[in-house]
Parts: C-alpha cells; sequence; structure tokens
C-alpha cells in the first residue's frame, strides 16, 4: 500500500491500535498545556492537552492555511471540520465577529478544550459540536445554547482534515460536510504534500464531482480550494 496516497490505510486495521487523538474519548492522562497561535492579525493562547492532535504548538498545516485563506465572509455560517482544540474555528470567529462559526469534531477532549479557549479569548459567535464519524450529533444531550446547533448550508469550510482516519472515513466525512456547503460557497482544505494532496485534488474532482484546485503551497503543505457543484 502506498502511505503517501492520502488516508493511505486505517491505522491499525485487523489488530489492537494504540489510542488517536481521533478517538473520542482519549485514554492519554491529562497534562494541560497551552500555545500560542500568533498570526499578523490575531493572537490567540489557546489550552491544549494529551489525547488531542497537536497539543505541543499549533500544527504547521494549520498555519499555512491560516496564512494563505482570504478573510471568511463576514455574516456568513462557517465550519471548521475536524477542529481539535479550536485553533482554525477560533480565527474564523475572530476574523468575522458576525459570521456564525461551527466546529466539529469527534473527539469529546479537544472539544472541551475548544469552547474553554472561546470563551478565554472572548470570541462568542463560535458554538463546537461533538459528532459521530459520519457527520451526525453525537456525545449524549445537546448542551445548552441559545440557538438550535447550525447544520448549514455553509458558505465557508476550512479544515485541515483527517488524513490518517484512512480513506474510506475520510471521504465519508469530506461528502457529508462539503455537501452541506451553500450555493457559491468555497472549502478550504490544508494536506500535506507527502499525505497525498494531490491525491485527495483528484478524487475530490474525478470522484465527489466538484471543482478542486490548489490554492496555495508551502512548507510541504497544499491548501485545496473546493467549490460547491
Ligand atoms: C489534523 S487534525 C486538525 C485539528 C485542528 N483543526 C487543528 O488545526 O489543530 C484533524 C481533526 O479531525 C478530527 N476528526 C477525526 N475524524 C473525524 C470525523 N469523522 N469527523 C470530524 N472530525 C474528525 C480529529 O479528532 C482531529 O481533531
Amino acid at each position: 500500500m502506498d502511505r503517501r496516497e492520502h488516508g493511505g490505510g486505517s491505522p491499525g486495521e485487523g489488530r489492537a491500535r494504540p489510542p488517536h487523538y481521533f478517538d473520542a474519548d482519549p485514554a492519554a492522562a491529562s497534562r494541560p498545556a497551552s500555545v500560542d497561535l500568533v498570526l499578523p492579525d490575531l493572537h490567540l493562547r489557546l489550552a491544549t492537552d494529551r489525547g488531542v492532535f497537536s497539543a505541543d504548538r499549533v500544527d504547521l498545516g494549520t498555519r499555512v492555511l491560516l496564512e494563505s485563506v482570504p478573510a471568511p465572509p463576514e455574516r456568513g455560517r462557517l465550519l471548521d471540520v475536524g477542529c481539535g482544540y479550536g485553533p482554525i474555528a477560533l480565527s474564523m470567529a475572530a476574523r468575522a465577529p458576525e459570521a456564525a462559526v461551527l466546529g466539529v469534531d469527534v473527539n469529546g477532549r479537544a472539544l472541551d478544550l475548544a469552547r474553554r479557549n472561546a470563551a478565554e479569548n472572548g470570541l462568542y459567535n463560535v458554538d463546537f459540536q461533538l459528532v459521530d464519524t459520519d457527520g451526525s450529533p453525537a456525545g449524549g444531550p445537546a448542551r445548552a445554547r441559545p440557538e438550535p446547533p447550525l447544520t448549514g448550508p455553509f458558505d465557508a469550510v476550512w479544515a485541515n482534515p483527517p488524513i490518517r482516519v484512512g480513506k474510506g472515513v475520510l471521504h465519508r466525512l469530506l461528502r457529508t460536510w462539503l455537501g452541506r456547503l451553500a450555493p457559491g460557497g468555497t472549502a478550504h482544505l490544508v494536506v500535506q504534500r507527502n499525505l497525498g494532496s494531490d491525491s485527495l485534488q483528484r478524487w475530490l474532482e474525478q470522484e465527489a464531482g466538484m471543482a478542486a484546485e490548489r490554492a496555495a503551497s508551502r512548507a510541504g503543505f497544499r491548501v485545496l480550494r473546493v467549490r460547491a457543484p
């Protein structure tokens, strides 16, 4: 199997596998930490912990995405798929204070951190929701919220998607959430070149029927711009 291909195989398929950051309840003992996300236009201090993606520093791919995407629609409905502890969703919320932002993830610990990071950075136009791998709401009764959860359509989707979950899950996830783009809406996805950004672009165009192009390329990452059909 070509491990470089996007979503190259399900980790641990057919054998016990170690816990991953994309588990619903990471088994790793808690070790609270914080990271700084410093961009030309904003500075966020973010709480992290073991058992979540890139707990020691903001991921380089995430930085490449945040430094290359155009500003989100000011009053749009915005989505971050696989939000982790929130660097992308919170950047959207800070850059578009009148927009309504939703971050979704399968990792409950990451979502608790994301909610806390929103509050501690004074960002109240963002909501976080635990989802199952198929995109349906998960985690028992909905948390108290002033409005029903956003389900789309979304004017913009930004994501550092979970390539390592394997192609099957990744493709279902992208079909589910990119299928909720509003007419004229745009998604930006950052993918490491060595993890199959080019093959993901081909899949988006040829199998998923979406217009996908390379919007940026830097430090071994590609940012794919995807338009609603
Ligand atoms: C590459 S990480 C990016 C995290 C965060 N956006 C960041 O930039 O640091 C991908 C995230 O996708 C989440 N994830 C994995 N499978 C998912 C699924 N089926 N639906 C939603 N999120 C998922 C993981 O838990 C992880 O937090």
